[in-house]
């Protein structure tokens, strides 16, 4: 118990001249002198310790970009910390092989070894001195990962083991990927405690290229489009071009134009980003979200003539003439209030298709759909913004025998042929076709949903040719209106002309008249 007195008592008088010495250190030294001691007491502790460290902050560039070699750090830390650090985060991954990813806590310390080389990696974060009193103390926020190695492994580490690691980082994160969807918040919720410009959910549309109806030959060849494109990195460069590429998918609704975005995404084993455009106010906006969307990934504008007006001339008549039905329809007007909210111009879009900051991050592809592709802009389409113009139409006979696989799993039939023949004369979307194919009871088989497919083109035949006929007794009439317009307009102008002969023959009789009259006086 003595000893423990002891102890305790030196302690305290060691803390205590510690203390003085360091008040006597702050306040008799002046600061330019206490860098200068900084300095060398530096360079000396140096000399004594022989270990370098290396950080990687999580944004680089004004925070505009989070740093993809922060995140495949991460990421391969993660698979090493769970096993030897013992304060870790965890999230759940919903559908995932592992459920719970487990990783680095912050101010947590993991060791790794490479070729017989120990290294310390450190997860830690500043959070800024600011006197101000902030709701959103998080958002200022800065997270690092530092490693520490001896000096004498300079060269291996900062040339291999890095490297390594990086690498190692993005093959993993590449094998436990999970697609996701994402869409564009609105600008108002880009800052503050929960700032972020797009929200996401795991993509699970189990479309896939081999299940998508249309021509073979032409699926053949957006298949080795896109093989081409994703194994294109060095051919990009040795061109120099950005590593993008823009898809234009045009055609009626319900030919399957979704259907195959989602199937390239599945594909090419990319992300989606949804964009939204009018939800975009302006231009610069546009361009923030593009810096904010990773590689691999495919960024879509559905219904491009929708979205926006971007059809230059066509704006000013379409307005002269919506502006008198706005003013009637009260719901008309409060959604073209809502769409002057959105400022963002045709030559802000081919920025963000092809301007300098489209080429940041690399391997992405854009995709717009339209079912109108005569009402958009050339420029907006040419080729090299719009690389590919993919045309999604009618079913046509191969179409559907994908369709009757999957649906069916009917692969000939009898009624196939007269299918064929129907197909060839009537216009129906894959989506009708599937939508007939698909049974509606357990007591429908193949040979009933074909029977309904058939009975349906039958119909739309039908209907078709009355259409076809309605619309051909309507131009006779048509023609027959215009025929009796004409007649009646040169039946017009010949009694006008009678009656002028008439007044003419008239006015020289009476003319005659005055003169003789005249003469008479
Ligand atoms: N080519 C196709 N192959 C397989 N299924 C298709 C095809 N086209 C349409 N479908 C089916 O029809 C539905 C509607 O198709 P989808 O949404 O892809 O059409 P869309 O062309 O995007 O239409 P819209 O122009 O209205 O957006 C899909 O859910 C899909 O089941
Ligand atoms: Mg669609």
């Amino acid at each position: 118990m003595e000893i423990i007195n002891t102890i305790w008592s030196q302690f305290g008088s060691i803390m205590a001249s510690i203390m003085f010495v360091y008040t006597i250190y702050e306040r008799f030294f002046p600061p330019s002198l206490r860098i200068y001691l900084r300095k060398h007491t530096q360079i000396i502790t140096n000399l004594f310790y022989p270990y370098i460290q290396i950080t990687f902050p999580e944004f680089t560039g004004e925070k505009l970009h989070r740093s993809d070699a922060y995140a495949s750090i991460q990421t391969y830390l993660s698979e090493n910390s769970s096993k030897t650090a013992k304060r870790l985060k965890a999230e759940v991954v919903k559908d995932s092989q592992t459920p719970l990813v487990l990783s680095m806590d912050d101010n947590e310390e993991i060791t790794d070894e490479f070729n017989g080389v120990k290294v310390w990696w450190y997860s830690h974060h500043t959070t800024p001195r600011t006197q101000s009193f902030s709701f959103y103390p998080a958002s200022d926020e800065k997270r690092f990962l530092t490693v520490t190695f001896h000096r004498r492994h300079r060269d291996l580490i900062t040339g291999t083991y890095i490297k390594h690691v990086l690498d190692e980082g993005k093959a993993i994160s590449t094998r436990n990927r999970q697609l996701k969807l994402y869409t564009n918040n609105p600008s108002e919720n880009w800052y503050g405690y929960k700032r972020s410009k797009w929200s996401h959910i795991v993509f699970e549309h189990p479309a896939r290229f081999e299940t998508l109806a249309m021509d073979p030959k032409k699926k053949e060849e957006i298949v080795k489009d896109l093989v081409k494109f994703k194994k294109g990195k060095e051919y990009y460069e040795k061109i120099g071009k950005a590593w993008k590429r823009g898809y234009l998918l045009y055609g009626p609704p319900g030919t399957g134009k979704s259907t195959m975005i989602a199937a390239m995404a599945n594909f090419m084993n990319y992300d989606i980003y949804d964009l939204e455009l009018t939800a975009v106010k302006e231009n610069t906006e546009l361009r923030k979200l593009l810096i904010e969307t990773s590689g691999k990934s495919i960024i879509v504008i559905e219904d491009i003539d929708c979205s926006l007006d971007l059809t230059g001339q066509r704006k000013k008549k379409k307005e002269e003439k919506d502006a008198e039905e706005k003013e009637k329809d009260p719901v008309k007007k409060a959604k073209s209030e809502e769409e002057k909210g959105s400022k963002v111009t045709l030559s802000g879009l081919l920025n963000f298709i092809d301007g300098i900051w489209s080429a940041c991050g690399g391997e992405r592809i854009i995709i717009f759909t339209t079912n109108f592709v005569d009402k958009l802009d050339p420029a907006l389409i040419r080729r090299g913004r719009m690389d590919k113009h993919i045309e999604l139409s009618y079913c046509g006979f191969e179409a559907f025998r994908v369709l009757a696989r999957n649906y069916l799993d009917v692969e000939n039939h009898g009624l196939f042929g007269r299918i064929g023949k129907l197909l060839e004369e009537v216009n129906m979307t894959p989506a009708d076709v599937a939508e007939n194919l698909m049974p509606k009871s357990v007591d429908e088989d193949s040979d009933t949903c074909l029977g309904n497919l058939v009975e349906s083109l039958d119909k739309a035949k039908e209907e078709a040719e009355k259409m076809k006929k309605k619309t051909e007794e309507e131009e006779v009439k048509k023609k027959a209106e215009e025929e009796e317009q004409e007649a009646k307009l040169k039946a017009e102008k010949e009694k006008e002309k009678e009656k002028e002969k008439e007044v003419n023959s008239s006015n020289g009789e009476s003319g005659g008249g005055v003169k003789e009259n005249g003469h008479l006086h």
